[in-house]
């Protein structure tokens, strides 16, 4: 996709990764729209924070952007990939590109923290790898990733013997191992405590600025998108009722997004 930087001290380009026209989702013919005429452009370099209450149509987002939502119409490109339209082998390759983060880390408790981040490589690699072993550049480069996240000294434990936020960084090195295009967390400190919370979304802040990617990350605490991302989108019954740069958007502008006087039962 295109264009050229406008802002090198930010590290945020106008280049984008992900451009989403007018989608619409529904699950079934007779169930409602849960994502109602959504546009939507992600940049190489940018952290941006999902928000809204529960069944807004988060997770849907995310999921439509791998193909895991059903496109009812509108378009979604993600990479160079037109997502609605792709054979099963281009759906492989867009999803080995696309790391994505879990509320529950979604590791393999018995196997070793390095075991883990190493199948982070198994998605490129394809069925011949998943049955032979590690390339050694493959452990150098996790071991690397694992330093990165802060946790090089935990490689050899069991993943189920590590903390929730120990965890949550391990799954962020596994997604650094498919050297992914794009980051996708969905709630990723739902499960952590207010201080791992905060390092878990530097970090992925960090990594956006880095790896001149974009992050997109669910949210459910308003301060923390308000501090850890460039730009928020508020999502409020599958429409984006709210989207600003983090020093646009305070508590107030963003009230909207969570809104019950008609009478819903927001989280
Ligand atoms: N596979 C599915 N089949 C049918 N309906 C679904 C499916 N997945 C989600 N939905 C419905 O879509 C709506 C949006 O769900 P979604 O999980 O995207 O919301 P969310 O904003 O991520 O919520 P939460 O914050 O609770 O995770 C909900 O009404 C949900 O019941």
């Amino acid at each position: 996709m295109s264009a050229a930087p406008v802002s090198a001290a930010a590290s945020i380009t106008t280049e984008r990764r992900v451009s989403i026209r007018d989608l619409r989702v529904r699950y079934t013919p007779e169930s409602p729209l849960v994502l109602d005429g959504v546009d939507l452009d992600l940049h190489r370099g940018e952290m941006v924070a999902l928000l809204g209450s529960s069944g807004s149509g988060k997770s849907t987002l995310m999921k439509a952007l791998t193909g895991f939502a059903p496109i009812t119409s509108g378009s979604v490109r993600a990479d160079e990939f037109d997502v609605a339209h792709l054979g099963r082998g281009e759906l492989r390759q867009l999803r080995s590109r696309v790391g994505q983060i879990f509320q529950q880390f979604n590791l393999i408790g018995r196997l070793s923290v390095l075991t883990n981040v190493l199948t982070g490589s198994l998605y490129a690699a394809g069925p011949v790898n998943m049955l032979g072993t590690f390339r050694s550049a493959d452990r150098k480069r996790a071991l690397e990733l694992l330093d990165r996240v802060g946790i090089a000294h935990k490689a050899g434990d069991e993943a189920r013997t590590l903390s929730g936020g120990q965890q949550q960084r391990v799954a962020i090195a596994r997604a650094l191992m498919q050297s992914p295009t794009l980051i996708l967390a969905d709630e990723p400190v739902a499960s952590l405590d207010p201080t791992m919370s905060r390092v878990v979304l530097e970090l992925l802040q960090s990594i956006a600025r880095d790896e001149q990617i974009p992050v997109l990350v669910s949210l459910h605490v308003l301060p923390l998108a308000l501090a850890h991302s460039d730009r928020i989108i508020g999502l409020r019954h599958g429409e984006i009722v709210v989207e600003g740069t983090t020093g646009e958007l305070d508590a107030e502008r963003l009230a909207p997004v969570y809104d019950t006087r008609d009478g819903e039962e927001d989280s």
